[in-house]
């Protein structure tokens, strides 16, 4: 079995796939890595692994998990399932390598643009199996935070929160709530309005902590699979394995 690891800025996710199929998951915060590591090593029979951090990793937590299974640590030089023509390959986010061998695995020789609504909303383009990059811009939480860490008087207001259905915002929180949760999904919609005006048969991916909130308010039409970013991981470790 395999063992996948995603560290993200927020979230660590974790899954255990027996060939293609995920047998376990688990999604926590960063202090409970090695914990949750030690008792999925207890319950599965696990040989191989791959970490992708956006993160720097513990030295003592690869240690352990190096002598535990066979453990591959996603960079720009493995093998990959699509050709990344990034110019600066070495700076290039861990989790959007996963995401692009995830989407050529699931939509092989197609035009791709996979949306990621995380701690940052990445923008990844494919081209008939390259890669060439896209954009990066703040989540929802981080927008909610910088207004409220960069300014005297606003609030913080949680994604949580009851959302507006106005356009228009009466109050200051109502006023903030409407700027990202309404303006979000504008930009989304915008770039995929974009990219389709030079790629007609576009496929548009969207995942991520933020994509069921802002599926609802998209007016282009999305796939949103399950679990999309972890079955990429697996996908690099299988081309990989040695
Ligand atoms: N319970 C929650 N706590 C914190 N953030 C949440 C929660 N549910 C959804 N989110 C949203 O999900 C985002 C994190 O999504 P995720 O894809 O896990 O990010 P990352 O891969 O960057 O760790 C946060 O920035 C926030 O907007
Ligand atoms: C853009 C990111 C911060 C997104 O991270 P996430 O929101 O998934 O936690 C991450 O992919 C990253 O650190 N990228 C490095 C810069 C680049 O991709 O070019
Ligand atoms: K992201």
């Amino acid at each position: 079995m395999n063992l996948v690891i995603d560290i993200g800025n927020t979230f660590i996710k974790l899954a255990v796939f027996q060939k293609d199929e995920i047998v376990s998951r688990a999604v926590f915060e960063d202090e409970k890595l090695m914990e949750k590591i030690q008792e999925i090593l207890k319950t599965h029979k696990i040989e191989h692994g791959i970490i992708s951090s956006v993160k720097t990793i513990p030295a003592d937590e690869l240690a352990f998990l190096r002598k535990n299974i066979n453990l591959i640590i996603l960079d720009h030089t493995l093998s990959f399932p699509f050709l990344n023509l990034y110019e600066t390959p070495e700076t290039l986010g861990k989790d959007r390598l996963a995401l692009a061998a995830a989407a050529v695995k699931l939509f092989p020789n197609k035009n791709i643009l996979i949306i990621d609504a995380g701690t940052c909303i990445t923008y990844d383009f494919l081209e008939n199996n390259k890669y060439h990059g896209g954009a990066i811009s703040p989540g929802i939480e981080m927008r909610f935070k910088a207004m409220h860490n960069f300014t005297a008087k606003l609030p913080l207001i949680k994604t949580t929160d009851e959302n507006e259905t106005e356009l228009t915002g009466k109050t200051t929180r109502q006023n903030m709530k409407i700027g990202v949760l309404k303006g979000v999904p504008l930009e989304i919609d915008g770039f995929i309005d974009l990219y389709k005006q030079d790629y007609k048969d576009l496929t548009v991916i969207l995942t991520g902590g933020d994509s069921e909130l802002l599926s609802k308010s998209l007016k282009n039409s999305i796939f949103a699979p399950e679990n999309f970013l972890l079955k990429g991981l697996n996908t690099i470790l299988e081309f990989n394995k040695i």
